[in-house]
């Protein structure tokens, strides 16, 4: 892997691909500022060899054009504030501003570029523009893991223009680091949890992920299309009856491959999809019309802790219930709890894809797990199988 440590920066302009497309308030203030944080110790890195920075990232979807809501300059405060080091701002990515910019830079400063998404060019991977953003430095680092399953300018394209001279940043190698541990190298048992909604988001990642794991715990709301796929009766639960056959496939595969399947027995079944239904507790394949499945049982929550508990590597993505809910969080919380006793007791945990991280996040086991991804889409597609093209760029 091309990393950074094999590069000093003295007296060098590297250009950083950064992702900083952070959530922002109605003041336009960061209100989380971690994909920030993550990318702190890459940036030092640069100004204590002796280099300076230019950060560039995009901000939001502006469609090719100037959305004045979508100025990276609102995040520039944080972001000095994050590293320390009082960071400037420039209002365009490429040409003469920008470049001027980039030259007037000194060691150990740091610049910001413009949101790179101004430019139609960026999204269409335009080699043109990726040559115009590579004039900016001498040395290309990408440390943009959130947006490496995207082709673009400046996460792709760009990286040809330094033959010899790119590298990953710190953030994005912790990244494949982790992805590796779980996909490749990681000690057995080795456990994936994969909740959320449908069958049909994670199918691609159940079927990539049967070839790496020795158990797979099967949550949220996938539950019920198992169940149903199985003969039992499922209420209201959200179910995708034509995923029923791909249900059992995935039922038989797993058993070809030697992969210990575990489903809910129980559920916490409500009268409504509402934060105040009625509820009750109901074997997960006899749960009546009215009646819908929103949360894992106590009888399923002993089965996970038991697998959760005697694994050494576990992947999660996805909740075990509606979690935004009080009523339906349990589940979730317990899951996390259980995965935080494994991981003190020594196994590595990796958390991410998708909105995981918001469920994580919310109840507090950001600390308690061993990693959690910065990349919501870029992890789902990892996790997949996918080789990501920002990752690629790199390599070639
Ligand atoms: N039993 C259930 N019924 C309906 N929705 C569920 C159920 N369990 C979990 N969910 C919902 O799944 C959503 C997350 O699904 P998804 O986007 O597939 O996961 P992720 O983004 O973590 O990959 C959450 O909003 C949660 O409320
Ligand atoms: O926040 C991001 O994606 P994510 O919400 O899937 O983690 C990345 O910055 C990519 O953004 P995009 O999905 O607009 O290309």
């Amino acid at each position: 892997m091309k990393v950074l440590d094999d590069h000093n920066f003295e007296n060098k302009k590297a250009l950083i691909r950064v992702d900083f497309n952070v959530p922002l308030n109605e003041k336009f203030e960061v209100t989380d500022a971690n994909r920030i944080e993550a990318a702190k110790p890459t940036i030092i890195k640069v100004l204590e060899d002796g280099g300076s920075a230019i950060l560039m990232s995009h901000l939001g979807r502006p469609d090719g054009k100037r959305n004045p809501d979508l100025s990276l300059k609102h995040i520039c405060a944080k972001v000095s504030e994050v590293i320390g080091v009082s960071v400037k701002f420039v209002e365009d990515c490429i040409g003469e501003k920008a470049e001027r910019a980039a030259q007037d830079l000194k060691s150990g400063e740091v610049l910001l570029l413009e949101n790179l998404r101004y430019y139609s060019e960026e999204e269409k991977g335009d080699e043109a523009f990726a040559e115009k953003l590579s004039k900016l430095g001498d040395v290309y680092i990408n440390d943009a893991f959130g947006t490496a399953h995207r082709a673009h300018a400046s996460t792709t394209i760009v990286a040809k223009f330094f033959p010899g001279a790119k590298c990953f940043g710190y953030l994005l190698a912790k990244e494949i680091d982790a992805i590796e541990k779980v996909m490749q190298t990681g000690e057995k048992p080795v456990l994936a949890i994969l909740g959320g909604a449908k069958v049909s988001s994670k199918i691609t990642i159940i079927e990539n992920i049967l070839d790496k794991v020795d158990d797979l715990i099967i949550g949220g709301g996938m539950t019920y299309t198992f169940v149903k796929a199985q003969g039992g009766s499922v209420g209201d639960s959200i179910c995708e009856d034509d995923k029923m056959d791909l249900a059992m496939d995935i039922l038989k595969q797993a058993k070809e491959k030697g992969v210990n399947v575990h489903l809910p027995v129980d559920v916490i079944a409500a009268d409504d999809f509402s934060p105040n239904a009625k509820t009750k507790v109901l074997d997960v394949d006899n749960i009546p019309n009215g009646w819908q499945g929103l949360d894992a049982g106590p009888k399923t929550l002993e089965n996970f802790k038991k697998v959760i508990l005697g694994a050494k590597t576990i992947l999660w993505n996805g909740p075990v219930g509606v979690f935004e809910m009080d009523a339906f969080a349990k589940g979730t919380i317990a899951v996390g709890n259980f995965i935080d006793e494994a991981t003190q007791n020594g196994a590595f945990s990796l958390v991410g894809g998708g909105d995981s991280v918001a469920a994580v996040k919310q109840f507090g086991f950001e600390e308690k797990v061993s990693y959690v991804s910065t990349g919501g889409g870029a992890m789902l597609e990892s996790l997949e199988g996918r080789t990501l093209p920002g990752i690629a760029a790199i390599n070639e």
